[in-house]
């Protein structure tokens, strides 16, 4: 069994490499054991050309739902929270990001790329990540690097969280930090 309430966070400047960090830990993991049952999502953008247009969740398994666009103006959407110049489809996001959150009883490890702002607008998305973290699973997540020295109060909870580890990316070292998460997901997970 997973050590009690496991939580390796990936953190760093936007950009740095978290996403692809956490899906190379993904692919190796699954590589040395595809019955591996590994649950959750990860956010990529939605560029058209060179322009970032928005955001979109993908689960594991290849499945997508919008999560945010610059460009969209439905009358719904007037009434939508907004980060920067992007409207957040919560409705969108929730369809696809609270059943992969759902704890099964044969779950072996989530992935949660990432836990940020237009994520945390959800009511509903901390306290599902809550109750996977009770779960006792192990989770590998994704947090923003604090804003004018602040965490959103969701991240902050996840940081003080006391099955915590930390790890902050940087150009230097993301390839030694993949390796160190990888080592310690094959220690904790009992399939491998
Ligand atoms: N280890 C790496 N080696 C080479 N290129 C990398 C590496 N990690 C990330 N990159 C490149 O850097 C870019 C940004 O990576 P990524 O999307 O993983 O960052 P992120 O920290 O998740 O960004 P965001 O905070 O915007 O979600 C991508 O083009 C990716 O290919």
């Amino acid at each position: 069994m997973a050590a009690p309430g496991k939580c390796l966070l990936v953190t760093g400047p936007p950009g740095v490499g978290k996403t692809t960090l956490i899906m190379r830990v993904f692919e190796s993991l699954k590589t040395s054991n595809p019955n591996l049952e590994i649950q959750g999502f990860y956010t990529r953008e939605i560029r058209e050309g060179s322009e970032r247009v928005g955001f979109e969740v993908v689960t594991l398994d290849g499945r997508k739902a919008p999560l945010a666009s610059s460009s969209i103006s439905t009358p719904e959407s007037l009434r939508w929270p907004t980060v920067g110049k992007y409207k957040v489809d919560l409705a969108s996001f929730e369809s696809l990001a609270l059943p992969e959150l759902q704890v099964k009883e044969d779950a072996d490890l989530f992935i949660i790329d990432e836990v940020g702002k237009m994520e945390l607008y959800s009511s509903s998305f901390f306290p599902a990540v809550l109750k996977v973290l009770e779960s006792n699973v192990p989770v590998l997540a994704s947090i923003p690097v604090p804003k004018f020295g602040r965490d959103i109060p969701g991240v902050a909870r996840l940081r003080n969280h006391p099955g915590a580890t930390i790890f902050t990316l940087s150009p230097n070292n993301r390839d030694a930090v993949k390796e160190q998460i990888y080592r310690q997901l094959v220690d904790s997970l009992r399939k491998l």
